[in-house]
């Protein structure tokens, strides 16, 4: 077996009308991967991820699944081995969510009692209170709407999952919930998803691989996140990327050679102390205010009387670079405060420091456009 699960081979869509969906297209998805299909609407994304179960049945080239034609698979056959999950969760109303989850078993034969118990250990998986299970789809928020979609797409226990802007009709908070979901649940899943979104930061998110596809079908570029942020091949993937992507791909760089400096503290009996590896000079002529475990509780001016101003984010030993930066962007005293596992502060990184690291790292292997 290669570690190839699906490879689409020259294979396009013209419709009856004329319109190419999609170019012909040349791409290997790795097992155990999560692909994500990216670009703006109209693009020929959904007519790809369609391809794959045969929803849509490609004009020219072909399209193999662990190395089968899927022309040779009947297409009943072909999507009972894969999961499906849509925009709209796609369920069923007149069905309580257990029977839901448990359709697509019950086709495969598995007794009813056995399905829904498996439908209920599946709502626990996907962060759910097995007690829904009683309820009609219409009795749930958007969000258990999904997951529920996202249970019932692993309830035959498929190999492939495709999904099709699956958190695209949530808000904000509730897809962050979900997007973490989906990561934690492919951890210990390691299932080969495909992954339809047209949202750039979702996709570099999510995917081990993204491909970006460009208006008129064509694969722009297939690569890791991290590729396509350093290095977008043309124009429509650097613009379709965004300006910021210098920014974002600075979650690929490591903080570690940026030092720890110390910082002067101020504990809640009013006792000063020194956090770090040296006992100063420090810097910014900022103090640290802490809490009896150590922790950051805000900034003032050293010597000053003053209650702390509050704010910044932490930076974790071992955390990206980006998260160094937004430390020190956002902490008042302009140092990024560093801390432990237990949340205990050990030092500071300046802010100079890190952005002497922030220009090493776009000079060293980054594409300058
Ligand atoms: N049945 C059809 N007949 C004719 N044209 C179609 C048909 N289905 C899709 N198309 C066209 O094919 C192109 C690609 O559509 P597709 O749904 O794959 O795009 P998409 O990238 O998924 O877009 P979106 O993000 O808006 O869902 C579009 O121009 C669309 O209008």
């Amino acid at each position: 077996m290669t570690d190839i699960a699906i490879r689409f081979e020259g294979a396009g869509k013209t419709y009856p009308d004329g319109t190419t969906a999609v170019e012909a297209l040349d791409l290997e998805i790795p097992r155990g991967s999560l692909t994500v299909f990216v670009g703006p609407s109209g693009c020929g994304k959904t007519t790809s991820l369609r391809m794959i179960n045969r929803m849509v049945e490609p004009t020219s080239g072909t399209v193999t699944v662990e190395g089968r034609d899927i022309t040779s698979v009947p297409a009943h056959e072909l999507r009972r081995s894969m999961g499906y999950v849509m925009q709209q969760s796609g369920l069923m109303p007149h069905r309580t969510v257990v029977d839901n989850i448990a359709t697509v078993p019950r086709l495969n034969g598995v007794p009813r009692k056995q399905a829904r118990e498996r439908a209920r250990e599946l709502l626990t998986t996907v962060g759910l209170d097995a007690g829904l299970g009683s309820r009609y789809p219409s009795q749930l928020s958007g969000g258990q709407q999904q997951r529920v979609g996202v249970a019932r797409a692993l309830a035959a226990d498929p190999p492939i999952l495709l999904m099709d802007e699956p958190f695209s009709a949530v808000d904000p908070v509730v897809r962050q919930d979900l997007q973490r979901e989906l990561l934690d649940l492919q951890r210990r899943l390691h299932r080969t998803v495909v992954f339809v979104t047209h949202d750039i930061d979702e996709a570099v998110l999510l995917g081990n691989k993204v491909a970006v596809f460009a208006t008129g079908g064509r694969l722009a570029q297939y690569a890791t996140p991290e590729e396509l942020l350093r290095a977008p091949a043309d124009d429509f993937v650097a613009d379709f990327v965004g300006r910021d992507r210098g920014f974002r791909s600075l979650t690929f760089d490591s903080a570690h050679d940026i030092p720890v400096r110390s910082v002067a503290v101020l504990r809640p009996d009013g006792t000063p102390g020194v956090v770090g590896p040296g006992d100063g000079p420090f810097p910014g002529g900022w103090t640290l205010r802490v809490d009896d475990h150590g922790a950051p509780r805000g900034w003032v001016r050293t010597g000053a009387e003053a209650d702390p101003v509050v704010g910044g984010t932490l930076h974790r030993p071992g955390g990206s670079l980006r998260s160094a930066l937004d430390a020190a962007l956002s902490s008042p005293s302009g140092l990024a405060v560093v801390v432990d596992d237990d949340g205990r502060a050990i030092g500071v990184m300046e802010p100079g420091e890190i952005v002497a690291a922030v220009q090493d790292a776009r000079l060293g292997g980054r594409t300058p456009r």
